[in-house]
């Protein structure tokens, strides 16, 4: 070891423990065809269920696939929903004028939660959190921009959604 030159106290070179990447929510998830999967199994329940099927009825044969592209950018996947879905103005705007109520956006969160479990998504806790604290804060913003009168911001970006604390750690071997 060589001392560096001028403060000869440090080390020339600091050992760093070898950490693997923390990999991104989306990857973690298991990607796109994860989110399709997870998105199928929900809106075939949103519409069997008496809360929400008035909502959906009309839907877009796309629309679960559309709302997996989302999810993917939001959870750091490819920037796929701003480059070719409309991006966050066009979210917003599916949105606007519907009036969601409290219990139909909590019925809405109880019902992709319970759709997590059936696709097989992954059940660790820093997942889980993640994951459950997008869908409360999203949904609460689905809410907002729904309201009569509402006015959001046209130009935000798609947000980008994290691990929560305590930091990912790789599962023990
Ligand atoms: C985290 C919460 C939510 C997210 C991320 C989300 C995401 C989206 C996205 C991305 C779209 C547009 C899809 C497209 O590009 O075609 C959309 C449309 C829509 N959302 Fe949401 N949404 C959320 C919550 C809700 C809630 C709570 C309700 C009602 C209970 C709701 C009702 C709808 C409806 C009715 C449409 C239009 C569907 C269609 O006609 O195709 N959303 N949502």
């Amino acid at each position: 070891m060589v001392a560096r030159p001028g403060r000869p106290w440090l080390p020339d070179r600091v050992i760093v423990p070898e950490t693997p990447p923390t990999p991104t929510l989306y990857d973690w998830a298991g990607g796109h065809e994860a989110l399709v999967e997870l998105l199928t199994v929900f809106y075939r329940h949103v519409l069997e269920d008496p809360l929400l099927e008035p909502v959906f009825r009309g839907m877009a044969p796309d629309h679960p696939k559309h709302v997996a592209v989302w999810l993917g950018e939001v959870f750091g996947g490819p920037a796929e929903y701003s480059a070719n879905h409309g991006g966050h103005a066009h979210m917003v705007g599916r949105h606007r004028g519907r009036g969601i109520t409290e219990a139909q956006r909590r019925r809405w969160v109880t019902l992709l939660l319970d759709a997590a479990d059936e696709a097989g998504l992954p059940a660790d806790p820093e997942f889980r959190a993640a994951f459950a604290g997008y869908l409360e804060w999203g949904s609460r913003l689905a809410v907002v921009f729904s309201a009569p009168g509402a006015e959001p911001d046209p130009h935000e970006p798609v947000p980008r959604w994290d691990w929560p604390m305590p930091p990912w750690q790789p599962p023990p071997a």
